[in-house]
C-alpha cells in the first residue's frame, strides 16, 4: 500500500489529569473519506487540535507525508497542505464574504509568504489575482452570489461553506471538517457532500468529524471511532453499526 497521507503514532494529549486523547495510531490513507465518530466527550476536537498544531501532544508523533510535522505551528501545516474547518465557523462577521475568503492565505500562510509581494509594485497585481481566486472558490462552494455580503449575516450552512472556501484558497491535499453537516439545512448539506465529493475525485483526503450516522455511512471509508480518548474501531461504515464495543461505548456515554 501506498505511504499513508497522515500517521498519527501514539498520540496522547492530557488536560491535566485528564487524558483527553490517549495513546491513538491511525494511518490514513491518500484518496479516502475518513469517518471519525465516537460520543460526546471522546475526545475527536481535541485530536484534529493536535493534528493541526493548535496543541501540542502530550506524547506521540505525527508525520504527514512521511515528514515529521508533530508540534508544527498551524500557519506551517496549512503552507504544507493541510485545512481544517471547525465545529463553529467563525468568519469576520463584518467583512464581506469575499473579504474573509480574501484574507485566507494571508492570516494563515503568514507573512513570510506574502510579504515580499506586498513590499513590491506588485500589490495591486497580487490583491486582483487573489481576489480573481477568491471568486473562483466561492463560485465553486455555491457562494458567489453573496459576495458582497456581510459575512455575519449569512445562514449557518453558510458559513460552513465559506470555511471550506478559505481553505481551498491554500489548496490543500489534506482536508479536516469538524462536523460540517450540524446544524445544516438538508438542502446546503446536500451541496457540502457534493462538493467534498467533488474534491475527493480530484484528489483531496478528507477526516471528517461527524454524529449524522446516515452521512458517515453513505460517505465515509474507512471509519474510525473513538471513546473516552481511545480508538476503539477502525473498519467499514457497516461493520460500526454492528460493532458492540462501539455500541457500548455510545450508550455508556448516554448514561454518563
Ligand atoms: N482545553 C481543554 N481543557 C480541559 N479539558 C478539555 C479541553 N479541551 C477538551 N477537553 C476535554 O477533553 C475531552 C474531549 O473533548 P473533545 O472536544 O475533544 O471531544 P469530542 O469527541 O470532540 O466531543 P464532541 O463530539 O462533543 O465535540 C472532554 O472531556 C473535554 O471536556
Amino acid at each position: 500500500m501506498a505511504e499513508p497521507i497522515l500517521s498519527i503514532r501514539n498520540v496522547t494529549r492530557d488536560f491535566g489529569e485528564f487524558r483527553a486523547v490517549d495513546d491513538v495510531s491511525i494511518d490514513i490513507q491518500t484518496g479516502t473519506i475518513t469517518g471519525l465518530i465516537g460520543p460526546n466527550g471522546a475526545g475527536k476536537t481535541t485530536l484534529f487540535n493536535v493534528l493541526t498544531g493548535m496543541l501540542p501532544p502530550t506524547s506521540g508523533t505525527v508525520h504527514l507525508d512521511g515528514q515529521d510535522v508533530t508540534r508544527f505551528r498551524p500557519d506551517a501545516l496549512f503552507a504544507m497542505g493541510l485545512g481544517r474547518t471547525f465545529q463553529i465557523p467563525r468568519p469576520f462577521a463584518k467583512m464581506s464574504v469575499l473579504e474573509n475568503v480574501m484574507l485566507a492565505p494571508l492570516a494563515q500562510s503568514g507573512e513570510r509568504l506574502w510579504g515580499p509581494f506586498f513590499q513590491s509594485g506588485k500589490m495591486r497585481d497580487q490583491e486582483a489575482a487573489i481576489r480573481r481566486r477568491a471568486m473562483e472558490v466561492l463560485d465553486f462552494v455555491t457562494l458567489a452570489p453573496l459576495a458582497d455580503n456581510a459575512a455575519g449575516q449569512i445562514s449557518g450552512g453558510q458559513m460552513k461553506l465559506l470555511e471550506l472556501a478559505r481553505i481551498l484558497m491554500g489548496d490543500p491535499k489534506l482536508i479536516l471538517l469538524d462536523e460540517p453537516a450540524a446544524g445544516v439545512n438538508p438542502t446546503l448539506t446536500k451541496t457540502l457532500i457534493e462538493k467534498i465529493e467533488e474534491l475527493n475525485r480530484d484528489g483531496k483526503t478528507f477526516v471528517i468529524i461527524e454524529h449524522d450516522m446516515d452521512f458517515v455511512m453513505q460517505h465515509c471509508d474507512p471509519v474510525i471511532a473513538l471513546a473516552e480518548g481511545r480508538k476503539v474501531f477502525e473498519g467499514r461504515a457497516e461493520e460500526a453499526q454492528s460493532n458492540t464495543v462501539l455500541l457500548d461505548a455510545y450508550l455508556g456515554a448516554q448514561v454518563e
